[in-house]
């Protein structure tokens, strides 16, 4: 790998036009970055940067390998990919809820406070795109659930037998609401990190430093003109 440049992974979906304007906000022009495009791979010679485009669940394991320096990537997929990476911010954006789901009809009951009581669902099955972080949930409960992981449409498996609950992402509702799932517990709030190869934080320090510094600035200026609005 070229030692003057660094290796930017970011992911291709609903993360990459917030980390595109994030970059080209600290002086990183990569605006032409398009991920309509086939091209996966962008040289910046002016920043010294080569930005390549991943699917979002991969970016962790780029970074791990020092395939690339930094990424961007949600709290979520990080949790759930379990990489041996460093996380250095919080950018903030992505935000994201997520959540047990259950068919309207049968829903558990209800504790006097008001949340639903999940003893229940020990040993019962999970559609999820996030095994890790559902196991984790349920286990901090005292509990063991059986994940079936999904890639996509995870609202689909409780409506067809596939399982009995989801753990999902929530964002408006829609999807839930559509498919007549009720929310039964949330299980973590996620937005979209920063994170670095561990041997290019040490061999390219200065360089991430200052990447890092100026992308947190940046969301402190966003900060104050909102205040001062
Ligand atoms: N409504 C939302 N639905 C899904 N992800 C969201 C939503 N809002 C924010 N996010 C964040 O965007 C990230 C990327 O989601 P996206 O749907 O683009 O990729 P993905 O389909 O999960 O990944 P892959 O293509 O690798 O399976 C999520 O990991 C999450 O952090
Ligand atoms: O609360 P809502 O606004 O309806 O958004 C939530 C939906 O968005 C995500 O799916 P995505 O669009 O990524 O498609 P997927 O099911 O193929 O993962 C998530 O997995 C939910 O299905």
């Amino acid at each position: 790998m070229d030692n003057d440049f660094l290796t930017i992974a970011l992911p291709k979906g609903k993360l990459l036009i917030d980390s595109i304007q994030r970059l080209s906000r600290i002086g990183i022009e990569c605006q032409h970055v398009n991920e309509d495009s086939r091209k996966l791979f962008y040289d910046l010679p002016q920043s010294k940067v080569k930005i390549i485009i991943c699917r979002a669940t991969d970016i962790p394991t780029y970074v791990e390998y020092g395939a690339a320096d930094l990424g961007i990537v949600g709290k979520d997929t990080l949790l759930e990919e379990n990489k041996d990476v460093i996380e250095l911010l919080d950018l903030k954006f992505g935000y994201c809820r997520f959540v047990v789901a259950m068919p309207e009809g049968s829903v558990p009951p209800k504790h006097s406070n008001g949340e639903y009581d999940l003893s229940g669902l020990n040993h019962q099955r999970v559609a999820t795109k996030f095994p890790r972080v559902a196991e984790t949930f349920f286990s901090e409960l005292g509990m063991q659930v059986n994940p079936i992981k999904l890639h996509g449409n995870i609202e689909l498996a409780p409506c067809v037998g596939l399982a009995e609950m989801i753990v999902d992402i929530v964002s408006t509702g829609k999807t839930l609401r559509e498919n007549h799932l009720l929310e039964v517990a949330p299980i973590l709030e996620a937005t979209s990190r920063l994170i670095a190869n561990r041997v290019a934080y040490r061999m390219k320090y200065e360089r991430i430093k200052d990447i890092t510094g100026k992308l947190r600035n940046d969301m402190n200026e966003e900060v104050l003109d909102v205040q001062s609005l």
